[in-house]
């Protein structure tokens, strides 16, 4: 490894450089930071708290949850209400803290997240307004609207801690968060939630189930807002209503977004323009809700990444992303597992308002073989595989993998029993690498781990080792190693298409469900693709192919299931199939007296 590529790795993998700069900002007061500066920059401190539970919740899991101040309030209020019972202790102000934060965001996330995502929006913009009418409620505990005043230094295992003490306590806590939280963004928790603002459909069909995750986001993301309110207090020493207002909800919001919504070091970026920017003016301070707001709308639409996405390009142009380990040393096809099951499909029915999709769809496919699923437009093959995959609700029937009814459970739960699919629009996955995407493939296999992943634990490892090996697996499989380091954005359509099956191919599927990978490809793509799924086929895959490419068809079918208006009117081989005088009326408008040639069984030219 080279010097450059070594720098790489460790800008890249590591957050060595984010230690070294809280490390040395702890150590500024030896330096003679003045008492004034060490209050400022515990400040940002706390909004980079603050702002990192907003990154997970509403950056990476894409939710707009609002709540973020209101757990704030209840941090800050409760290590008050503590000092003034006696409680003087930091460290237990933090874990009573972190309890009802905990319990605040399971209260406000369960019913909003069940929902839908404005509904999530809703509910925790109102218990943002709620919060002074609770402190008034409670006003012998909270004192009202006059707040509680008079908190002085915390304690820290019973020593008194000074100004400085006190800096160095929030500086340290604020890096331990951000690092447990970049732990948890690289495991198969944050690649999820990746997934999840991109495409709730691609996060259940690789086995993730939306409601959890959506759920443990934002309890997750409301942790470091209970632990930035007991802070608060202890910076400033007193608390009332006032502080915790929309106004604060609507800096922190753009904080945040100005950071890098998506990015766990984005954080402290936003958070000391935030306390030291120009909105700080005394002239500014009439216009701030306005100018946040601009600054929101400018930014958000300018440079979506904000400024960490922009650090990020220009790191990737000084620092090329290293190649990942293990790609291109000999893995190879006999690597992969592909343990193929039979698939029954029976008597399935399924209509939409009254319009009969499937009518008693039967079929059968065996281990080893590629069955192709072809038809006209409407002919019900999409509705089919969504049926099989678990994202809709069959109305009658019963779909069987080895033995097993799949009939009744969700996307995510058939995911995790074997099926996987792709779809016919490949899900544009942002700034993921190829490694990435076809890793995330292998999420469905087991848990997620996050416990594991944030404390760094043996398991830890050894499942990511595990996902990168089968993962370079994969692609070696298809050829596709030499990409592995790559943005898949960047890639052509039609190798995002390979993409797609080499992702699922990587989590050794029982039977793989493939819509419509053909479409687009040119004809050295379509001859690679054909190529790959034999392969899948021949390392014992069961590959169920819907697709509007007859020739393709003809071509790596092993049996042909032939659809028109929601029945199988035809099953066999391609030959026999393509002979069938049902089909060639289907395609053919009921004029056809002759064999039609391939290309005029495809509907796009007909
Ligand atoms: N969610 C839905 N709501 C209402 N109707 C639907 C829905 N999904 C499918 N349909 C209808 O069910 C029928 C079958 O659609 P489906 O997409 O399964 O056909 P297809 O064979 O996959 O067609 P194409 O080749 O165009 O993708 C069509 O008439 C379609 O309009």
């Amino acid at each position: 490894m080279s010097t450059r590529q070594r720098l790489s790795a460790l800008a890249l993998d590591t957050p060595a450089p984010a230690i070294a700069a809280f490390v040395l900002v702890a150590l500024l007061p030896l330096f003679g930071l003045a008492g004034h500066w060490q209050q400022q920059l515990a400040l940002i401190a706390i909004y980079t708290l603050i702002c990192s539970g907003l990154n997970l919740s509403f950056g990476y899991a894409g939710e707009l949850a609002l709540g973020q101040v209101a757990v704030f309030a209840s941090g800050a209020y409760i290590s008050a209400i503590l000092y003034q019972h006696g409680f003087t202790d930091i460290l237990g102000g933090f874990a009573v803290a972190v309890c009802l934060a905990a319990v605040t965001g399971l209260l406000t996330g369960i019913p909003g997240l069940r929902l839908s995502r404005w509904a999530l929006a809703l509910v925790s913009f109102f218990y943002v307004l709620l919060v002074p009418e609770l402190l008034k409620l409670f006003e012998s505990e909270t004192g009202g609207t006059a707040g509680l005043a008079g908190i002085l230094a915390p304690t820290f295992f019973g020593w008194p801690l000074g100004t400085t003490g006190f800096y160095v306590v929030a500086v340290v806590v604020t890096l331990l968060w951000m690092l447990l939280q970049r732990n948890l963004i690289v495991s198969r928790f944050g690649q999820f939630l990746r997934i999840l603002s991109a495409s709730p459909t691609l996060t259940e069909s690789l086995g993730g189930s939306v409601y959890r995750l959506r759920v443990q986001a934002y309890v997750i993301g409301a942790l470091p807002a209970g632990l930035a309110g007991v802070l608060y207090t202890y910076l400033t020493g007193f608390v009332s209503p006032e502080a915790f207002t929309l106004h604060l909800l609507i800096a922190l919001l753009a904080a945040t977004v100005v950071g890098g919504a998506a990015s766990v070091w984005g954080a402290p970026v936003g958070a000391a323009i935030l306390v030291l920017g120009p909105l700080q003016l005394k002239s500014f301070e009439e216009y701030s809700t306005l100018a946040y707001g601009v600054f929101l709308v400018v930014i958000g639409t300018a440079f979506s990444g904000g400024l960490a996405g922009l650090a990020r390009k220009l790191r990737d142009r000084v620092l090329p992303r290293p190649g990942p380990q293990g790609a291109g040393d000999g893995e190879s096809a006999a690597d992969l597992s592909i343990p193929g099951t039979r698939m029954v499909v029976a008597g399935v029915e399924k209509s939409f308002a009254g319009l009969r999709a499937l009518s008693g769809v039967d079929l059968t496919v065996e281990p080893g073989t590629i069955a192709a699923i072809i038809g006209p437009n409407g002919a019900g093959k999409t509705t089919l595989l969504n049926l099989v995959s678990g994202l809709l609700p069959a109305d009658t029937g019963r779909v069987e993998l080895a033995g097993r009814e799949l009939t009744g459970l969700r996307a995510h739960q058939v995911s995790r029993l074997g099926v996987g699919r792709t779809f016919q629009t490949p899900v544009d996955l942002g700034s993921m690498s190829v490694l990435e995407v076809v890793e995330s493939g292998r999420f469905r296999k087991g848990n997620l781990g996050s416990l594991s992943a944030i404390l760094r634990l043996p398991k830890y490892h050894r499942v990511r080792e595990a996902d990168r090996k089968a993962a370079v697996a994969a692609l070696s499989f298809a050829g596709l190693e030499h990409a592995a380091a790559q943005d898949a954005a960047s890639l052509p359509l039609g190798t995002r298409r390979l993409l797609e099956v080499v992702r699922s191919v990587a989590g050794e599927p029982s039977v793989l469900l493939l819509d419509e990978p053909a479409a687009g490809l040119d004809d050295s793509e379509l001859r690679e693709l054909g190529m790959l799924m034999r392969r899948i086929r021949d390392a014992g895959g069961t590959v169920v192919l819907v697709e509007h490419n007859v020739p393709f068809v003809m071509d790596v079918a092993d049996q042909v299931f032939a659809m028109e208006l929601g029945r199988v009117i035809a099953a066999g081989p391609p030959e026999v199939v393509r002979r069938d005088q049902r089909v060639i009326d289907s395609y053919l408008g009921r004029r056809g007296r002759r064999e039609p040639a391939d290309h005029e069984l495809d509907p796009r030219t007909t």
